[in-house]
């Protein structure tokens, strides 16, 4: 089990990632999601010792990264921005994380690489951004790292290229029970592959959703009333996601039996449910306000 511990990292005075506090077990896919920003990738190198931690620790099986190094082998992380990969060739990759990852496996490298036509005499550099991305998961798959962290791997894929990794995702996960955290702003490609879902905001770790429940708690309505105000109930407990003419789709973060009835009793022209999405999800609980003010 990995646990980060009370994280936090300032830069230049700014309180970028604070108190981060979650744990992390194999066979698990969790979501890291968070505006602009808001430290997702603050998070990865302080967690992978790329920066120094004001405070906290990270530890995998109670053993503490910083004190015991040999650990850190267990968690794979390519950083997009800052990497040594660029002059290399994607065949001589393999040479330098074999050193680091005793499992890697470069014959399943190989295979990869030509399964999405990528060429191994290509320099890193040359590939285009999406290409780059794909030769990054790749990497991370074939180091086979129990604990393996992907900062926005979705960036700039195809739909096919994305649908291939998402599906490698969950095999490896399936099969070797390894454990992925995986950063994006495309929700709609963690929507049914994460179990579980961090939201960073505001530097802080505000919510860690098991999904499931979630989505057994909350409901997304398409409303339509007969007056022209909205009704107080559905002020009160919802979070509006989308008004068009007098259609309101809102979000009830608590659905209950009782909120049921409530609504029924104001007699609703049109309410009909909606499949809840990690979107929905995310705009309820990051705006600032329930959004019915931008009606007034
Ligand atoms: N080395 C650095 N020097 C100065 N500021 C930094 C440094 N690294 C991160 N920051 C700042 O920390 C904040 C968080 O950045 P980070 O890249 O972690 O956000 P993010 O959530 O990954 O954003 P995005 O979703 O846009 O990729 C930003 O304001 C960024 O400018």
């Amino acid at each position: 089990m990995l646990h980060v511990k009370d994280l936090s990292k300032t830069i230049e005075h700014r309180d970028i990632i604070t108190g981060i506090d979650f744990q992390w077990h194999p066979g698990e896919i969790v979501g890291l999601v968070g505006r602009n920003g808001v430290g997702k990738t603050t998070l990865f190198r302080t967690m992978t010792n790329q920066y120094v931690a004001d405070k906290g620790t990270v530890t995998i099986d109670e053993h503490d990264l910083k004190q015991e190094p040999a650990y850190q082998r267990q968690l794979f992380f390519i950083d997009t921005q800052y990497n040594f990969l660029g002059n290399y060739r994607l065949a001589e990759l393999p040479d330098f994380y074999r050193l680091v990852y005793a499992d890697f496996d470069a014959d399943r490298y190989r295979d990869l690489l030509q399964r999405f036509n990528l060429t191994a005499s290509d320099q890193y550099r040359q590939l285009s951004k999406g290409m780059r991305a794909l030769v990054n998961v790749i990497l991370a798959l074939t180091s086979n790292a129990p604990y393996i962290l992907l900062d926005e791997p979705f960036d700039g894929l195809d739909v096919i290229v994305r649908e291939n990794i998402a599906t490698m995702v969950i095999d490896e996960v399936a099969d070797q029970q390894k454990g992925f955290l995986i950063s994006s702003h495309d929700l709609n490609e963690l929507d049914g592959l994460s179990d579980r879902v961090l939201l960073l905001k505001a530097s802080r770790l505000v919510h860690d959703y098991n999904l499931e429940d979630v989505r057994a708690q909350a409901k997304k309505l398409q409303l339509v009333f007969a007056g022209k105000e909205i009704p107080a109930i559905v002020k009160k407990h919802s979070r509006l996601i989308r008004v068009s003419g007098r259609v309101l789709v809102v979000v009830f973060p608590d659905y209950t039996p009782e909120l049921a009835e409530q609504l029924q009793a104001l007699d609703p022209v049109l309410m009909e449910e909606l499949p809840l999405t990690l979107e929905d999800l995310f705009r309820a609980n990051l705006s600032q306000t329930a959004g019915y003010q931008l009606m007034q």
